[in-house]
């Protein structure tokens, strides 16, 4: 379903750089196609405990709105799944498209959800610097969430409501209290996969853990998303919509589920 948008998208700015690093053979995002994903009995389950008080501010990069949280301790960590050791939260943020028909970078069976929720984590146990991490093969893992029109999400709301202060590029505003853990789903279940960053230096450092289970969010809400711009204050202003990458082949990968 690569339609001519995501063609456009591949071609977008965001990533001129190849379609895929020269010689990757794990790069993301992909398509999880459900029957081919192999249960495995050994895979823990995934445990996450967050310290609201770590979030420090929402920031627009130019490629979308993260939200960075304190990582120069282990007060907000993930654990278990198919993680060797536990990882701490660097930032979260989000891909969305201009419309609902796609936006999502992950898709299952083929199926685009219209936005894809990011946790970025890195291996603070074996590397010294975020930076670090971020080139070696387990450096990161990645916590995605699929987002569905739905009812209002009372969590995200409270992120929503900030996000006209961060409308331009390289605008930030402090954000001192958000729980994380809001914005996951109560299931349990997951595939796993290891795959790479989906923007550049579009590294292949990530252990992807892919939620089964969407939340529900309102139009309202995406459309806040889409008012947001890629563009700088005074400059011509582009909104900031089809921040995803194309799907990459899966290559010699195996895609594992949680569940049966
Ligand atoms: C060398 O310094 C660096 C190196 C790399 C970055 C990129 N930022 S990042 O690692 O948080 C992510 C980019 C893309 C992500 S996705 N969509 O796959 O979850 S996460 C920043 C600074
Ligand atoms: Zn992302």
């Amino acid at each position: 379903a690569c339609s001519r948008k995501n063609r456009n998208a591949a071609l977008h700015p965001l990533w001129q750089s190849p379609l895929t690093i020269p010689g990757g053979t794990r790069q993301s995002p992909i398509n999880i196609q459900w029957r081919d994903s192999v249960y495995d009995p050994f895979l823990k389950p995934l445990k996450i405990s967050y310290d609201p008080t770590t979030c420090l501010h929402i920031w627009n990069n130019g490629y979308s709105f993260l939200v960075e949280f304190d990582d120069s301790t282990d007060r907000s960590i993930i654990v278990g799944g198919p993680l060797e050791n536990q990882y701490r939260l660097k930032q979260f943020h989000f891909h969305w498209g201009a419309i609902n028909d796609w936006g999502s970078e992950h898709t299952v069976d083929s199926k685009f959800y219209p936005a894809e929720l990011h946790l970025v984590h890195w291996n603070a146990v074996e590397y010294p610097s975020f930076e670090e991490a971020v080139m070696e093969g387990n450096g990161l893992a990645v916590i995605g969430v699929f987002l569905k029109l739905g009812a209002r999400h009372e969590g995200l709301q409270t992120l929503v409501d900030a996000l006209p202060a961060v409308k331009h590029k390289d605008t930030v505003i402090e954000f001192d209290v958000f729980d994380p853990s809001c914005l996951l789903p109560s299931c349990p279940d997951y595939w796993t996969y290891a795959g790479s960053l989906t923007t550049p230096p579009l590294t292949e450092s990530v252990t992807w853990i892919i939620k089964k289970k969407p939340i529900e969010v309102d139009e309202d809400q995406l459309e806040a998303f889409r008012m947001l711009l890629f563009t700088s204050d005074g400059e011509e202003e582009k909104r900031m919509v089809d921040n995803f990458r194309p799907l990459q082949p899966l290559m010699d990968r195996t895609v594992r589920s949680s569940f049966q």
